[in-house]
């Protein structure tokens, strides 16, 4: 049987009173694209920050590659090869697309222009971002050095996508990447994402869209009260039949494997 490249055992958060995340299990193969779908409330956005070190879970087990890791920072999850894409976007607007693909990631000069005088290798940085760009087929962004501010929002999203894909050696998780994109700029993104699948990450897709979801997926994450229900395909089941899982109108079937 296959290793999952990520899997979650039984993670659990508490608020005070409020249970975010009951004892919910994920597995992540290779050379998928899982779609993580729920109510509002269902505990994705926890569950999702629980596998990328921004919250600490109470109880449970997260394993990368089969071995146990145990994140305390959204730092440690990336040092281990896990990229996360916040719904709210982290570049920096002002910065160019070559910047912000390397925004916190600097590569400095070598020698001691580098070291000692902390110089960016800026020729580097470009050529690298332009070739991330190009792997990617993101041919709209001509000029690498344009800055993020005068990108639509499907642009920005395809720098932040690019950038998770560039820097994540394990895992891509991206939190509602088409949530406020036109239909074109929707779809080119799902494109990305596909992409980046096949060039070999794994990806968690954190959506509402549906149609999205069933476009893209290969299989399903049903979220729900805190917990997995199931695990379902686009071709097993309909857009509606998730929905009457999500929302408990349906029993949840036995999880697909992958
Ligand atoms: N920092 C927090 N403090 C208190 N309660 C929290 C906190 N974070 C999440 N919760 C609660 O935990 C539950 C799960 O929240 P979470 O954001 O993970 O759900 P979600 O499925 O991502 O929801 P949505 O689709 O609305 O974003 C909710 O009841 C939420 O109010």
């Amino acid at each position: 049987m296959t290793t999952p490249v990520l899997e979650a055992r039984g993670l659990t958060k508490r608020y005070g009173r409020v249970v975010a995340i009951n004892g919910s299990d994920l597995e992540l193969y290779p050379g998928e694209i899982l779609a993580v779908i729920g109510d509002n409330g269902a505990g994705k956005s926890s569950l999702i920050k629980a596998l990328s070190g921004a919250l600490v879970p109470d109880e449970g087990e997260i394993y990368l590659d089969g071995e146990r890791v145990t994140f305390r920072n959204p730092m440690q999850a990336r040092e281990a090869g896990i990229e996360t894409v916040y719904q709210t976007l982290a570049v920096a607007p002002g910065l160019d697309i070559a910047d912000n693909l390397f925004l916190g990631r600097e590569q400095r000069k070598p020698g001691p222009l580098g070291s000692i005088f902390r110089m960016l290798d800026r020729g580097h940085m470009r050529a690298e971002a332009r070739r991330h760009m190009s792997e990617l087929g993101i041919g709209t962004l001509q000029n690498i050095g344009q800055a993020v501010e005068s990108l639509s929002g499907g642009q920005r999203q395809a720098v932040a996508v690019a950038r998770s894909a560039a820097f994540g050696s394990k895992v891509v998780i991206l939190d509602e990447p088409t949530a406020a994109l036109g239909v074109k700029e929707g779809n080119r993104v799902l494109q990305l994402i596909r992409d980046v699948r096949d060039r070999g990450l794994p990806v968690i897709l954190i959506s509402h869209n549906m149609p999205h979801v069933f476009e893209v997926a290969d299989r399903i994450h049903i979220q729900r009260l805190g917990r997995r229900a199931t695990v379902i395909t686009p071709k097993s089941h309909s857009m509606s039949d998730a929905v009457a899982i999500m929302t408990g109108a349906a029993e949840p079937p036995p999880t697909a494997k992958a």
